[in-house]
C-alpha cells in the first residue's frame, strides 16, 4: 500500500480561481479523469455555497467508486447537513469541516474568543460524527496560529472524533523549515496525534507550496493536498504533478510513493487547462510547453549524446507519447479513429462513437490534418453537449465596412426555439458580434473577460475562446471552441448568457 494519499482539491479550491466557473458535466468529466489518475480522495465541493455546487458533489460522489469523495462544511450544522446530503449516496462519505485559529482570524474574521472557537469545531466535529464515518477536520490559517493553542484545539478535535487533522498554510507565508517544525511540535504536543493522519495544504503565495508540501512530508504528513496545476485561490495550491513526480524522481531522499497512475499527468493538466481556461505557462515544472524542450546548442549536442545530461524526468512517464505514427484526417476511416481515441486514453460508449466520427469527419473537411488536441476537444465538446441551452447560435456574419466599423449579423435560436435574426454594427468584429448578441437576448450582459487561445499548431488549429461577463449583475463565464474565431467567440458569449441563466433560475427555485 502506498503511504503517501493524494487529496485532490483542484474541484473545490481550484475551482475558487478568480474567474473560474465549471458546470456540472465540466466538474464530472474532471472527476472520472481525477479517478483515472487514481488520486485517493476528491474534494469535489462547498454543498452549502450553492444549489449548483450541491448537485456537483451529489453527482460526482454518486459516479466515482475508485477514489473517496469529500466535500467542504464550515463549523456550521446547515453547512454539515447540506455536506451529508450531497455525499450520503458516496461509497465512503467523509466530510471536511474546516474552522479558523489564527488570532487575525479569530479577532476579526470570526470575532470569536479562543475559547469560543474550540467550542464551535468540538460542537461540529460531534455534529458531523453523527453522521459521517471519516472526519476531517481543518485549522484554517494554521501556519500563523499560536502553536500551544493550536496544539490545544487539535487534541480536542481529535478527542470529538475528527480522524484526519489538516495544517493548511492557508495564505502561503510559511518556509519549508518552519513548516517541518509545526509537525514536529504537533508530534510532540497532541497527547492522541497518533490516533489521526496528518495532512498538508498549502498555497503559493511565495511560491513555496511544493517545498512546503515536501517539508510536511518529510515530517510525517500523510497526505497532501493539492490541484491539478496548481490552479486555485490567488496564487494557487500546491502543484499535484509537481509533489508526485518529485516524490517519484527523488524516491531515494523521500523513500515515500503515492498511488498516482503517472501517465495520466500530462493527459489530466491538458482537461483542467482546457476547461479552466487557465493557460499552464510554458516553463511550468512538469506539465509546460518547455519542460521537456532543449533550446540551446551545449543543451542539445548533451541529450543528444546522452538524454540524462539534461533531462532528470522523461516525458514518456507523465503520459507524453509520441502518437504522430498515425496521422488522421479526411481520408482515415472509423478503425484508424477508435484507435486513436483508444491511444489517447479516451474512453467512448460505442453508442457514441458513431457522433464523434461524424464531428470528426466534419472537421476534417476543413482542415488538413486532424491533431490529438482536436481529437481530445472534440470528445470534450461531445460529453459537454448536454448542457441546458437557452440559446444556440445558428448563423453568424460579420463584415468590414471601413477600418473602424464592421457590421454582424446574428442568427440564434432562443427559449421557445424561436429563431431570433438581429443586425448590429461595432468598432471591430468581435465588438460588432458582442453588441448584436447583446440586442438578440432578453438580460443585461457586460464583457469583462475576453481570452483566446489556440488548440495545437498551425494556421488551421482551432480556436478556443473564454468569456466571463456580467449577465443582469451576477458573474458568469463561457467557452466556445471553433476553427473560425468569430464563431468560437460567439459560441463562447452565449454559452456565458445560457450559464447566467441557469444560475438565475436556480436562484429562483432557491429561494
Ligand atoms: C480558506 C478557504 O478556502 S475557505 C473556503 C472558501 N470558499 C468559499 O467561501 C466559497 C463558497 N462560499 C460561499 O458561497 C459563501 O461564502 C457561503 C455560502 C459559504 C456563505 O455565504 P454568506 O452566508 O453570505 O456569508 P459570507 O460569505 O459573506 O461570510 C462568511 C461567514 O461565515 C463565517 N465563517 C467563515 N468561516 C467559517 C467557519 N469555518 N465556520 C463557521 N463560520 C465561518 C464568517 O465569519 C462569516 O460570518 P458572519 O456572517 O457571521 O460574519
Ligand atoms: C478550507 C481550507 C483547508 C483551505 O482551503 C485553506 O485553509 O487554504
Ligand atoms: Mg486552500
Amino acid at each position: 500500500m502506498a503511504k503517501i494519499k493524494i487529496f485532490d482539491t483542484t474541484l473545490r479550491d481550484g475551482e475558487q480561481s478568480p474567474g473560474v466557473n465549471l458546470n456540472l458535466a465540466e466538474k464530472l468529466v474532471i472527476a472520472e479523469q481525477l479517478e483515472k489518475l487514481n488520486v485517493d480522495i476528491i474534494e469535489a465541493g462547498f454543498p452549502a455555497a450553492s444549489k449548483g455546487d450541491f448537485v456537483s458533489v451529489q453527482q460526482i460522489a454518486k459516479t466515482i467508486k475508485n477514489s473517496s469523495v469529500t466535500g467542504l462544511a464550515r463549523a456550521v450544522t446547515s453547512d454539515i447537513d447540506a455536506a451529508w446530503d450531497a455525499l450520503k449516496d458516496g461509497a465512503e462519505p467523509r466530510i471536511h469541516v474546516f474552522l479558523a485559529t489564527s488570532p487575525i482570524h479569530r479577532e476579526y474574521k470570526l470575532k470569536l474568543s479562543k475559547e469560543q472557537v474550540v467550542e464551535r469545531a468540538v460542537a461540529a466535529v460531534k455534529y458531523a460524527a453523527k453522521r459521517f464515518p471519516v472526519i476531517q477536520w481543518s485549522a484554517e490559517d494554521a501556519c500563523r496560529t499560536e502553536l500551544p493553542f493550536l496544539a490545544e484545539i487539535i487534541e480536542e478535535v481529535i478527542q470529538a472524533g475528527a480522524r484526519i487533522i489538516n495544517i493548511p498554510d492557508t495564505v502561503g507565508y510559511i518556509t519549508p523549515n518552519e513548516y517541518g517544525e509545526v509537525f514536529q511540535y504537533l508530534k510532540n504536543n497532541v497527547p492522541s496525534i497518533d490516533k489521526v493522519s496528518l495532512s498538508t495544504h498549502c498555497h503559493d503565495d511565495l511560491g513555496m507550496a511544493t517545498a512546503n508540501s515536501l517539508a510536511a512530508i518529510e515530517n510525517g504528513a500523510t497526505q497532501v493536498e493539492c490541484t491539478i496545476n496548481g490552479i486555485g485561490e490567488r496564487a494557487g495550491n500546491a502543484s499535484m504533478e509537481e509533489i508526485v513526480v518529485a516524490l517519484h524522481i527523488r524516491n531515494d531522499h523521500y523513500q515515500e510513493r503515492t498511488r498516482i497512475n503517472l501517465k495520466e499527468i500530462s493527459r489530466s493538466s491538458s482537461l483542467v487547462s482546457e476547461l479552466t481556461g487557465m493557460v499552464v505557462p510554458g516553463n511550468k515544472a512538469i506539465v509546460g510547453r518547455n519542460a521537456f524542450a532543449h533550446e540551446s546548442g551545449i543543451h542539445q549536442d548533451g541529450v543528444l549524446k546522452e538524454k540524462t545530461t539534461y533531462e532528470i524526468i522523461s516525458p514518456e512517464l507523465v503520459g507524453y507519447v509520441n502518437n504522430n505514427n498515425m496521422v488522421l484526417g479526411k481520408h482515415s476511416g472509423s478503425h484508424a479513429f477508435k484507435t486513436k481515441l483508444k491511444d489517447l486514453g479516451l474512453q467512448v460508449k460505442d453508442e457514441d462513437v458513431k457522433d464523434l466520427f461524424i464531428a470528426f469527419k466534419d472537421l476534417a473537411d476543413h482542415k488538413k490534418e486532424i491533431s490529438d488536441e482536436d481529437i481530445i476537444a472534440i470528445f470534450l465538446e461531445n460529453k459537454l453537449a448536454k448542457e441546458e441551452k437557452y440559446y444556440e447560435l445558428v448563423d453568424v456574419k460579420v463584415q468590414h465596412k471601413n477600418d473602424n466599423e464592421a457590421d454582424a449579423i446574428v442568427k440564434l435560436s432562443g427559449p421557445k426555439n424561436e429563431l431570433i435574426i438581429q443586425n448590429g454594427t461595432g468598432s471591430g468584429s468581435v465588438e460588432a458580434l458582442y453588441n448584436t448578441l447583446e440586442m438578440s437576448i432578453s438580460g443585461q450582459v457586460k464583457l469583462e473577460d475576453y481570452r483566446i487561445q489556440s488548440l495545437g499548431a498551425g494556421r488551421d488549429a482551432l480556436a478556443q475562446v473564454f468569456v466571463r461577463v456580467q449577465y443582469d449583475e451576477k458573474e458568469s463565464t463561457g467557452r466556445g471552441l471553433d476553427q473560425d474565431v468569430l464563431i468560437a467567440s460567439a459560441k463562447a458569449y452565449i454559452n456565458a448568457i445560457n450559464r447566467g441563466i441557469l444560475a438565475r433560475e436556480q436562484f429562483l427555485e432557491k429561494v
